[in-house]
């Protein structure tokens, strides 16, 4: 699955901005992710992730600047783009009245999958996360976290070698958001699948990440978390993030609404 082990970053984002109207949702934002990695977008709520994750996917055209995957342009190369990309949308969108089966189908079915290789791609796919007995289940009957897991094995059908997920874990208990990121830390490790991991949560940030600081449509800090840490001078990933922002209290998750930060600068 890993592709260009030598060549460009998995997706790289030059000087892009983007406006609705007169409010400047992202600022000439610039990173690139690395290969075969989790790096995580931690922004506050209108921070700009989604109006980021709109333009990766070619759902809004991108004006200003420049969005390559894996070298591919995608306004100039958007099939080569689009075909090594998945995707998991913020919002839920799994058709309830069809079986768990009959979404993934669909799926693959658009992405030109043949049916016993999709038959065969969902059953693997659906056995990795444990849910192999569910395939004839209508989607309405699962779990939230299960849907989410569902969606997950969706946008992979394709086989993309870069995954974004878009607050994959909101409005899910501690138990089902720990499962989700165990999933997909398990894809980075074992398929060396890229993966960007957009997020307000400060927990679910490891200190072996990547991480791109997004705050109100401009990128405070883009690295590896020990070397933001080192150069914020702070002791953790969420002092540097207060630091950054000039935050005094941090959003956690789990439960936990937010707790006072120490070493807010501004
Ligand atoms: N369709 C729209 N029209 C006008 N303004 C918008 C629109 N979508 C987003 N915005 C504004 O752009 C900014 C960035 O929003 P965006 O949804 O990208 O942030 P976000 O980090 O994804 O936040 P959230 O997690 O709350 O969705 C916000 O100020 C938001 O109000």
């Amino acid at each position: 699955m890993r592709e260009g082990e030598n060549g460009p970053p998995a997706l790289e984002v030059s000087a892009v901005s983007h406006s609705y109207g007169q409010k400047k949702a992202l600022d000439a934002v610039s990173f690139a992710i690395p290969l075969g990695r989790l790096t995580v977008l931690l922004g506050l709520n209108g921070a700009g992730k989604t109006t980021l994750f709109s333009l990766i996917s070619h759902l809004y055209d991108t004006r200003q600047g420049a969005i390559r995957v894996f070298g591919h342009d995608i306004r100039q190369t958007p099939g080569e783009a689009l075909r090594r990309l998945g995707i998991v949308f913020q919002a839920r969108t799994l058709d309830l009245d069809l079986s768990v089966g009959q979404n993934l189908a669909y799926h693959a079915a658009l992405h030109g999958i043949g049916r016993l290789r999709a038959k065969a791609r969902i059953h693997a796919l659906l056995s990795q996360i444990d849910m192999a007995d569910r395939l004839h289940d209508k989607a309405r009957s699962l779990s939230g976290g299960q849907m989410r897991r569902v969606e997950i094995v969706r946008a992979l059908l394709h086989d993309p070698s870069l995954l974004l997920l878009d607050e994959a874990t909101v409005g899910l208990d501690i138990r089902s958001r720990a499962d989700i990121l165990a999933t997909i830390r398990a894809l980075v490790a074992e398929k060396g699948i890229s993966v960007l991991w957009a997020t307000h949560l400060i927990d679910e940030v490891d200190d072996r990440d990547e991480v791109v600081i997004l705050d109100k449509g401009r990128v405070l800090a883009a690295g590896p978390v020990t070397e933001i840490v080192t150069k914020t001078g702070t002791a953790d990933i969420r002092q540097a993030f207060a630091a950054l922002s000039g935050l005094t209290a941090v959003p956690l998750g789990g439960g936990a609404p937010t707790l006072p930060a120490v070493g807010a600068r501004r």
